[in-house]
């Protein structure tokens, strides 16, 4: 048998730049849209780092785009990088705090967004992968 043949074929791993909002205590979350992957479940803002970004500029990107605030790339602090299989794609979500940005927070998308208490996250259902991401974060 030859044992460098593949159990499964590769699958790419998708790069995620997550970002922690901080603000006072509390964290920003929002509300994936129904149709996406992980749909209706609340989620921290971000996406997928796109060819010749850094991690902080496609953070950044995703901030504006979905929630616009302009977050400043140079008090963004790495918290995690969790790889996570879903079983239909595989993350790698980069997660980040952001300590400052400026500009009022909406849903962008029409989704709904709250301004949290980190004491309080347990109270909304999240992708399974987040478990570990807020476990990081209250370690902190
Ligand atoms: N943004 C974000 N994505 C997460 C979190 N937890 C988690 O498992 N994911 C997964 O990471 C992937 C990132 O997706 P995304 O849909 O936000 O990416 P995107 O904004 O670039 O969307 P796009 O498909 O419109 O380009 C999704 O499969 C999503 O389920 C989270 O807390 N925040
Ligand atoms: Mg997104």
């Amino acid at each position: 048998m030859d044992s460098t043949a593949p159990d499964k074929p590769q699958v790419k791993v998708i790069h995620v730049a997550v970002g922690m909002v901080l603000n006072g205590g509390t964290i920003l979350i929002a509300r994936r849209p129904d149709h996406l992957h992980q749909g209706g479940l609340w989620e921290f803002p971000g996406g997928k780092v796109e060819e010749g970004e850094s991690v902080q500029e496609a953070l950044a990107r995703e901030l504006e785009e979905e929630v616009g605030i302009t977050a400043d790339t140079d008090a963004m602090e790495s918290l995690t990088q969790l790889e996570f299989d879903y079983g239909d794609k595989v993350v790698l979500l980069d997660t980040w705090l952001c300590h400052a940005f400026s500009g009022q927070a909406h849903g962008k998308e029409g989704q709904p967004i709250e301004w949290v208490n980190i004491n309080n996250l347990d109270n909304y259902t999240f992708p399974e992968a987040n478990a570990t991401l807020i476990e990081k974060l209250r370690e902190k």
